[in-house]
């Protein structure tokens, strides 16, 4: 194209921006001084207090998006997931209810840190032109929020960036992370054949208990499940739903609900304090916990679920036992690929995990199906998963979900009209509840919680069966402070370094030294950190090797 021709072009696609509008608006959401922000594995995560102005500009980057994909309805959703409870955040939500595409993710930065209103303005003529966006196509924005103090606040500024691009505004208020995502993708199919169910909050209670009523019905009951609910948002949908399933499908015990009591959310207990601490939520052992109890831990926004229980007396640390993500993917996928087996079927069934995977989990699923591994970051493992008819991926921390390919699913619904066996039989008619059943738009820890209830419950396991799957190899998890994490690059799903230049062959060089040893180092997508992952066959040779690890990582880098 000539120059002239893309000046003009770019003039004739921006002139619709109501600039006025959006700094009028802007003036009363200042961006603070002195902050950089930056929109990472997880959306924008800070400190509250400073968050003000980045939810009115992702109101504006929502109105943008929307446009973009022709008016469908994308997300934004208000939340800190498992951080402390005086930080909070922000993620966007694609119109098919997965994350953001990723070519938004620096422009997003980009409008965070904008410091005048003329780069403001700016930055949002670089996405219009980028993207090529009709100004003229009316967005639609479903926007939700978690449990913390400062989410109103926050979902007003948001909802001042929507306004000044005459947004049409969907209020979801209090909802799970999974929840939002699921209200984006039912709002989008809503009256097509692919309709994921009725845009609502009760739409979601009852698409799931609908699947798991029917999956369990005619299995003999367990013990019930104890579920620390982290005092966050997942409490209240977790009581939501038990009006849906009767106690006698679900059996459990809802603990940790203390949703508005100031500095209760995440504090001492829920999935990230149990999976970090490898121990019982704080307390846990006095709310009348016994050994042999099946126990489980959401997150503050209920994306991630891991289980536990104590093979002792639950007062002694040694008695703990973790039954974390790479538990919950290897139960998942032993349990399908076998369902695919006996339904008789040509379904090709594949795992995603990370690096941070244990490495008996790793060997477990390889004997069972194939295996990806991909970066951190659920958005890499949901698009490595969709390369498999039925792919299950989960991250150690407990964040994962089964996707279903859509021709997965007509094979399913077809091969139900003739099977093979009364078996092939029950086996479709579980595959094809599943279907429902899992939240697959993102890892969701009510709909993995069913998933996992419904699994132990077909094969009549304690928690002491499932984790007698395999045993996890001892492995550590350290962070590092350095003064520039960026000096930090990797390849190979992040498991090699590739700079601070010969850091790598000293890693290995420790690692040979050590028995069934396995470390790697990566910058923190989250955090101002670098982390060292450590694994040894030798529960002794363990401490040795992350610290001799991290040690390395330090000298390499002049620790902070
Ligand atoms: C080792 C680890 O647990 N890393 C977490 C953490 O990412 P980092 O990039 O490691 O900070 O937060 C992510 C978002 O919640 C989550 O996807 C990921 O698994
Ligand atoms: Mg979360």
């Amino acid at each position: 194209m000539l120059m002239q021709d893309s000046i003009d072009l770019a003039l004739k696609m921006t002139t619709g921006l109501p600039t006025k509008l959006i700094l009028k608006a802007s003036a009363a959401h200042p961006k603070p001084e002195g902050v950089t922000f930056s929109y990472g594995t997880a959306g924008l995560r800070t400190k509250a207090a400073v968050l003000d102005s980045v939810c009115f500009r992702m109101g504006l980057i929502g109105a943008l998006r929307s446009k973009r994909l022709q008016g469908k309805v994308v997300g934004l959703m208000v939340t800190a997931s498992h951080n402390p409870e005086e930080d909070n955040g922000i993620k966007a939500v694609d119109s098919r209810g997965e994350m953001l595409e990723a070519a938004w993710e620096p422009f997003c930065t980009q409008l965070a840190n904008a410091s005048t209103d003329d780069e403001l303005i700016s930055v949002l003529e670089s996405i219009i032109i980028t993207f090529k966006i009709d100004l003229s196509i009316p967005a639609t924005v479903v926007y939700g929020h978690d449990t913390r103090p400062s989410s109103p606040h926050l979902v007003k500024a948001l909802v001042d960036g929507l306004v000044a691009f005459g947004t049409q505004l969907i209020d979801a208020g209090l909802k799970t992370t999974p929840q939002l995502h699921y209200l984006v993708k039912a709002h989008n199919t809503k009256g097509t054949p692919e309709a994921y169910g009725e845009p609502s909050e009760e739409g979601y209670y009852k698409k799931i208990s609908q699947a798991y009523l029917k999956l369990v019905a005619g299995k003999p009951s367990l013990s019930p499940l104890v579920v620390d609910c982290a005092n966050g948002v997942g409490a209240p949908a977790l009581l939501a739903i038990t009006k849906y399933i009767a106690a006698d499908a679900l059996p459990v015990r809802i603990l940790r609900t203390s949703t508005g009591v100031q500095g209760a959310l995440n504090n001492g207990c829920g999935a990230d304090f149990v999976k970090t601490n490898q121990r019982l939520p704080i307390g846990l052992e006095k709310d009348g916990i016994e050994a042999g109890d099946r126990l489980c831990a959401f997150d503050g926004d209920a994306d991630r679920l891991i289980y536990f229980y104590c093979n002792g007396p639950p007062s002694t640390k040694s008695s703990f036992r973790l039954l974390d993500g790479d538990k919950i993917a290897s139960l998942a996928t032993d349990y399908i690929s076998e369902l695919v087996k006996k339904a008789d079927i040509d379904i090709k069934v594949g795992c995603v995990q990370t690096a941070y995977a244990n490495g008996s989990s790793t060997k477990y699923l390889k004997q069972r199906v194939p295996v990806t591994c991909t970066p951190t970051g659920v958005k890499y493992l949901h698009h490595a998963a969709e390369a498999y008819d039925i792919g299950v991926y989960f991250e150690a921390n407990g964040h994962g979900t089964v996707l279903f390919s859509p021709e997965a699913v007509r094979t399913i619904k077809a091969a139900q009209a003739s099977p093979s066996s009364p078996a092939a039989q029950d086996a479709l008619e579980q595959l094809e509840q599943l279907t429902e059943l899992i939240n697959q738009t993102v890892g969701d820890a009510i709909s993995d919680m069913l998933l996992v209830e419904f699994i132990l419950r077909a094969r009549q396991w304690g928690p002491e069966e499932w984790d007698g799957a395999y045993e996890d190899l001892p492995n550590k998890l350290l962070k590092v402070n350095v003064k520039d994490r960026s000096a930090f690059k990797t390849t190979d799903a992040e498991r090699r370094l590739t700079s601070p230049a010969g850091l790598q062959e000293k890693i290995d060089e420790l690692v040979g030294k050590y028995k069934g040893a396995r470390s790697f180092v990566r910058p923190s997508g989250t955090e101002d950190c670098v982390r060292v992952y450590a694994e040894t066959a030798l529960a002794s040779d363990l401490d040795s090797l992350a610290n001799g690890v991290a040690k390395l990582v330090q000298e390499s880098s002049g620790s902070t």
